[in-house]
């Protein structure tokens, strides 16, 4: 897989470079280009935004910098993801679906956003997404990309050390992760369960799967009423 990021701040693309995406890398897993607007830019003062039509707040990406930059960027196979809060959400069934493309490319705009016109000029070429990764407000998209990128290549084969986490994850069973424990046995008077020491696992299962239901009941309520009726058996119904 190819990810390229098309951004006014490349230096905060960095961390893509470090830990288990920079392994990813280094062993020709994933190959990662970060391009800067700018270099796109005609002018002395390099400017990729101006004010906005119809006036208002902040200001507006430039189409005359976004489109070139995103026909040298972009190619046959690629899939163009816009960060913007008004994109649809991203999701772990979104991930996976990322890590089965061949090239994304990332236009990071700030949050006013990029001309309208950029987007749908691309969208004749390629596939579009402005995709959302929450309802908070952020200074530009170059933050939702660091999320969405490790969220994608970490499900990539060979990439994750133990790769059966991936389908363990939250979300993958449609519910929230319990509870995890480590040694010591007891830690600030607090002692781990006692049925994760029994080596009883049929029981360690049930327990786990209880405490991600309540948890996930009392956290994340509407998970559970995404989940299809087969998934909940009358045991966990009793939660
Ligand atoms: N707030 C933002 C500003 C600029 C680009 C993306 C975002 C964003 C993406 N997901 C949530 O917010």
């Amino acid at each position: 897989m190819r990810i390229d990021v098309v951004t006014i701040f490349p230096e905060y693309l960095q961390p893509l470079r470090a830990a288990l995406l920079g392994r990813a890398i280094e062993r020709g897993l994933i190959d990662i280009g970060v391009h800067d607007l700018r270099d796109w830019t005609h002018d002395v003062h390099r400017a990729v935004d101006d004010s906005p039509y119809g006036g208002g707040p902040g200001m507006v990406m430039k189409p005359q910098v976004w489109g070139p930059a995103l026909d040298e960027v972009c190619g046959e196979d690629t899939r163009l993801v816009v960060p913007t809060p008004a994109g649809k959400p991203f999701t772990q069934q979104l991930a996976h679906a990322y890590a089965a493309e061949q090239h994304l490319v990332f236009a990071c705009g700030r949050y006013e956003g990029i001309d309208q016109r950029v987007v749908d000029d691309a969208a004749e070429r390629m596939p579009v997404d402005e995709i959302s990764i929450g309802d908070y407000v952020l200074v530009g998209g170059e933050a939702a990309v660091l999320v969405m990128v490790e969220a994608v290549v970490r499900l990539l084969p060979g990439v994750l050390g133990n790769p059966v986490s991936a389908e363990q994850d939250s979300f993958s069973d449609g519910l929230l992760e319990g509870p995890s424990y480590t040694r010591p046995e007891v830690w600030r008077e607090r002692a781990v369960p006692d049925v994760l020491r029994s080596g009883n696992h049929a029981l360690i299962e049930r327990w786990r799967r209880d405490q991600a239901l309540a948890r996930t009941f009392d956290r994340r309520p509407d998970l559970l009423e995404r989940l299809p009726e087969e998934h909940l058996d009358k045991h966990d119904r009793a939660v």
